[in-house]
């Protein structure tokens, strides 16, 4: 893929997104994944939270549901320890995250194995509501798209910003121009408010524990690719069912 590995940090190729190696295979099966999650409760590194979203799409272009969610996973953990303040984000991104496993866990777990076969399968058998709220796989796993949309810039904006930009001011101007558009006012300026905790830049890539800021910019050059790859991947699929919409 272009792009990643260029900045001669080789920490993706080793983890994930090289070759089909034996590792590989086994997170495309999904129980590493799982294994992983249960074991890492509590500490966050950027590192994990990358190599996650690196492990999604497939050989066929298929996105992966199982490191998709370990990725979010991962991101809700470094949300909570951002303060408790960030705590409404993360209960809701939880909640998300919880009702696609459920299915992982379910009798149906194969067919939510990747998001295409999840849409398929959702779609063929009339799982999807058009007109209202509900919690098929569908609906809820468009959500976490869409604040892939705002992960994706924010983390570019985060990159490319100065040693003294102001986190808050990436946040709001990314989230502004992604997710706040699907978000009523109220959610908007609950979370304009939490924004305003972030700290600095360089203290918020450090919080990343991948070493220096230095670092955690050359980590995050590599694995944007691919966090952009998924992104684009689930939309142009979503954008031919027509899910794009889903109440
Ligand atoms: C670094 C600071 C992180 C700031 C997070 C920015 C995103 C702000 C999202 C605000 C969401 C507020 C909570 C409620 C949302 C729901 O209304 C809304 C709609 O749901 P519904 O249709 O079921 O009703 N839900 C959503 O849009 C899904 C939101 C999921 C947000 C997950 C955000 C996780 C952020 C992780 C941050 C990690 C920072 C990166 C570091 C490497």
């Amino acid at each position: 893929m272009a792009g990643a590995g260029a900045s001669g940090v080789d920490w993706l190729r080793r983890e994930g997104a090289g070759q089909q190696s034996g590792r590989r295979k086994q997170l495309a099966e999904g129980s590493l994944w799982r294994f992983n999650m249960a074991e890492g409760a509590e500490t966050f590194s950027l590192r994990e939270v990358l190599v996650a979203f690196t492990a999604c799409v497939s050989e066929q272009r298929e996105v992966r549901v199982d490191p998709y969610l370990a990725g979010w996973k991962g991101l809700v953990r470094f949300l909570n320890c951002l303060g408790t303040i960030f705590s409404f984000i993360s209960k809701d991104a939880v909640t998300k995250i919880e009702i696609i496993e459920n299915y992982r866990n379910s009798d149906q777990r194969e067919k939510y194995l990747t998001v295409q076969s999840m849409v398929e399968y959702e779609l063929a058998n009339g799982l999807v509501d058009l007109q209202k709220r509900s919690d098929s796989g569908c609906r809820t796993l468009l959500r976490l798209h869409r604040a892939l949309h705002w992960l994706q810039m924010f983390l570019e904006g985060l990159r490319t910003g100065k040693d003294n930009s102001k986190t808050s001011v990436i946040c709001s101007e990314t989230y502004n121009a992604s997710l706040a558009n699907y978000h009523p006012w109220i959610i908007r300026k609950a979370a304009g408010v939490a924004f305003c905790a972030l700290p600095t830049r360089n203290t918020f890539l450090e919080t990343m524990n991948v070493g220096t800021a230095e670092e955690a910019v050359a980590m995050l050059g590599d694995a944007l690719p691919y966090i952009c790859e998924v992104y684009k991947i689930t939309e142009e699929l979503y954008a031919q069912h027509k899910l794009l919409d889903l109440p």
